[in-house]
């Protein structure tokens, strides 16, 4: 199957360090990525520079497409959660329709509705977005980038600040999204999450790839020990693995 996604050598330099080295990585569609790595290792970098909000060298096949295309061919849920209005939470939601100018309003409605029922905010719709807690205002952004309908959504920790019934529901929502042949990427810190949910795991540490495939591979003690300075507990279960941090080593 030909990647939506394909980055060959993909650098970021701040000032002299290179923060993403030499980046390879292809991506299918049908593919949920967990991009895991310890703070700093350049994650979030890597997300804006695929989708050009950093300047970056290398191949990137999202930077051959037009700025209109691109908007449409990948979502991105940033990792700061700022709602800077007071407009309706599902407001925000329509926001998402930007880049379809040519779409009916019947789709657009389709599209805001879906996000909306996908990410349980029925009851929350008519509130203020800046009103609503940081959860909240987390699921009403993760909405709007649901409803721009993109085949790639990129997602900044998207779990981040959920309770835990939420944070399933948002990693089923990105798995049925791969399922029915999208293909999400989204950065994660919660390790059991991304090994339950995630088809495949790119584990980052200080600027470059150090490991990528299946999470029971990119989740081994040695990767454990060496990038996350951690001890752990994994059963890899039928039912999905059980993942839980022990200790900290060799800091
Ligand atoms: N504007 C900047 N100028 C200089 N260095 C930066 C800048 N932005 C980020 N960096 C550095 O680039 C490195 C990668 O940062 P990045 O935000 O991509 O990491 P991350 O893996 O997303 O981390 P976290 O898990 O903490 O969100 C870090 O060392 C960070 O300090």
């Amino acid at each position: 199957m030909s990647p939506v996604l394909q980055l060959s050598s993909l650098s970021v330099r701040r000032g002299e360090c290179p923060v993403v080295d030499r980046a390879d990585l292809s991506v299918a569609a049908g593919e949920f990525v967990g991009l895991l790595g310890p703070n700093g290792a350049g994650k979030t970098t890597l997300m804006r520079a695929i989708l050009g909000l950093l300047p970056s060298s290398g191949e990137n096949s999202l930077r051959a497409l037009r700025p209109e295309a691109r908007a449409r061919h990948a979502a991105f849920l940033p990792q700061e959660r700022e709602i800077a209005w007071p407009m309706p939470a599902e407001d925000v939601v329509a926001l998402g329709r930007m880049p379809h100018p040519a779409a009916t309003p019947a789709q657009n409605r389709a599209a805001i509705e879906r996000a909306i029922a996908e990410m349980g905010l029925e009851g929350l719709r008519h509130r203020p977005a800046t009103e609503l807690s940081g959860g909240e205002k987390a699921r009403v952004l993760i909405a709007r980038a649901l409803a721009q309908e993109a085949p790639v959504l990129l997602a900044d920790e998207p779990t981040a600040g959920l309770d835990p019934a939420a944070q399933i529901s948002v990693m089923e929502v990105f798995a049925a999204h791969a399922r029915a042949g999208g293909t999400v990427i989204a950065s994660l810190h919660d390790l059991g999450l991304a090994a339950r949910h995630c088809t495949r795991l790119v584990l980052m540490a200080r600027g470059r790839i150090v490991a990528d495939g299946a999470p029971r591979d990119v989740l081994s003690p040695e990767n454990l020990a060496e990038v996350f300075h951690l001890r752990a507990h994994v059963d890899w279960r039928d039912e999905g693995p059980i993942f839980q941090p022990l200790s900290v080593i060799g800091r």
